[in-house]
Formats: C-alpha cells, sequence, structure tokens
C-alpha cells in the first residue's frame, strides 16, 4: 500500500480512534489512504465480533480492503443517508485563528473526487492524520482531476490563476495516473494559498475540472496521532 510519511504507530492510533465512532447500523464512507486503512481494519475486527455496518469505498484500494475486511458494501445512491465518513489528508489546515482552520488537501492518492462526494455527504466527517499532515499555512501542490482531453486547456486556466499544473505520472505505467475513473490529475502548485474558499470556487468553475483536492468547511473533526494518544480537532 502507498504510504506518503508519516509514523505508521501515530496512523494506527487515529485510524482505530476513528473506528470507534462507528455505530450499530451505520452507513460509513470508507475513505483512501494508509491512514484509512487503519480504521477499515479496526471497523472490520468490529464486524468479526457482531458490528452491522454498510460501507461506501471511495476507491478501488478502499473497496479492496473492505471485501477483505468482511464489511459489507453499498452506494451512495443506494441508502438514504451517510453517517459517518473516516478519510485522511494530506494537509490539514491547523490554526484556530485562522479562517481555513479545518481545511484538507486530499487527492495523493487520487481518489479525490469520490472521497469528496462520500465524505461530503455524511453527516459527520472525521479526518484521520499524523502530525506531519499538519499545517499553519496552506502551500501544498492542489489536485486537480480533470477530462482526459481537458489536460492542456486547464493548464493553462491553471496558470492564468497563478498556479503551474503537472501532469501527474504513473510510477508503474508508462504515462499519466489514470483515476479510479479514467480521469488525469493535475498537481497544481499555487505558493502559499491565502483564500481556499475563493480558489475552490475558481477551480470548480473551470470547464474540464471534475473535481479538485480542497475540501473547504467539509470536515466536522481531525483525529490526530501522536506518539502516546489521539487529540482530537473539532470544526
Ligand atoms: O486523499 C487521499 C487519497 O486521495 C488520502 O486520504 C491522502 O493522500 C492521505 O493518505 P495517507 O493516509 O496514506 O497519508
Amino acid at each position: 500500500m502507498k504510504t506518503t510519511g508519516g509514523s505508521d504507530a501515530a496512523k494506527r492510533r487515529a485510524g482505530e480512534r476513528a473506528a470507534e465512532a462507528v455505530a450499530d447500523g451505520d452507513v460509513v464512507g470508507l475513505g483512501t489512504g494508509s491512514t484509512t486503512a487503519y480504521a477499515i481494519e479496526a471497523i472490520g475486527r468490529a464486524v468479526d465480533d457482531g458490528l452491522e455496518v454498510r460501507g461506501i469505498a471511495t476507491s478501488f484500494q478502499s473497496r479492496q480492503l473492505a471485501l477483505e475486511e468482511g464489511i459489507s458494501l453499498t452506494e451512495l445512491d443506494a441508502v438514504e443517508g451517510v453517517d459517518l465518513a473516516i478519510d485522511g489528508a494530506d494537509r490539514v489546515v491547523d490554526d484556530p485563528e485562522s479562517a481555513a482552520h479545518g481545511t484538507l488537501i486530499k487527492g495523493g492518492g487520487a481518489a479525490h473526487t469520490r472521497e469528496k462526494l462520500v465524505d461530503a455527504s455524511a453527516d459527520r466527517f472525521v479526518v484521520v492524520a499524523d502530525p506531519s499532515k499538519l499545517t499553519d499555512r496552506l502551500e501544498a501542490s492542489v489536485p486537480v482531476a480533470v477530462l482526459p482531453e481537458a489536460h492542456t486547456v486547464v493548464a493553462e486556466r491553471i496558470a492564468e490563476l497563478g498556479g503551474e499544473a503537472t501532469l501527474r505520472d504513473a510510477e508503474h505505467k508508462d504515462g499519466p495516473v489514470v483515476t479510479d475513473a479514467g480521469n488525469l490529475v493535475l498537481d497544481c502548485a499555487f505558493g502559499p494559498i491565502g483564500e481556499p474558499g475563493e480558489l475552490a470556487e475558481r477551480l470548480s468553475s473551470l470547464p474540464g475540472v471534475v473535481e479538485h483536492g480542497l475540501f473547504v468547511d467539509v470536515a466536522d473533526a481531525t483525529y490526530v496521532g501522536t506518539d502516546d494518544g489521539v487529540e482530537v480537532r473539532r470544526y
């Protein structure tokens, strides 16, 4: 499984604590990545012990893991609602004085389109992270999923917004990363992002953009695994 740095022990603590929030009968959004995998495994163990839940996978990876763990799966259009979503993040703004507190950048695993759909549909969305994801200012690249034929046009529009777009290359395939939905990913460097809400709206309005990895006002809490416990941020 792809990991993105950070301590595995901290990721495990965050993931397992988030899994404790799952209640009997819940519909649970199952995020993507190495931190969420710990939550999915813990939910699987609880299912073995009798917990009844239905999961909604956000990627091929989380679907495979849920199946291995014996978690029943459903789809967003087959349920009345999602009780809880658990998902990782590449960056989490951690500054209570900032309007951007709790804003996320996601999409390191190129799954952010379905992640945003499921996470934003949930009554509660809990982020699981290790301390390496916390930042007081956003300046990481923003992943932008685009229709394949739109990548050059969107890259030009990104430049007009002051960003530099790089088509994400696959590691074990010649050519670009292709998402689970068949789209390409532009990693867009904007430098420090002062107004993530404004940038998010501009990115969403570009023709050819399927979804971007800025999650503004979506998360309800972040569980941060540390060396000896879990710190909870609520938004
Ligand atoms: O957004 C994501 C996938 O698109 C992941 O949640 C994000 O990359 C964090 O992954 P990890 O828990 O492995 O660090």
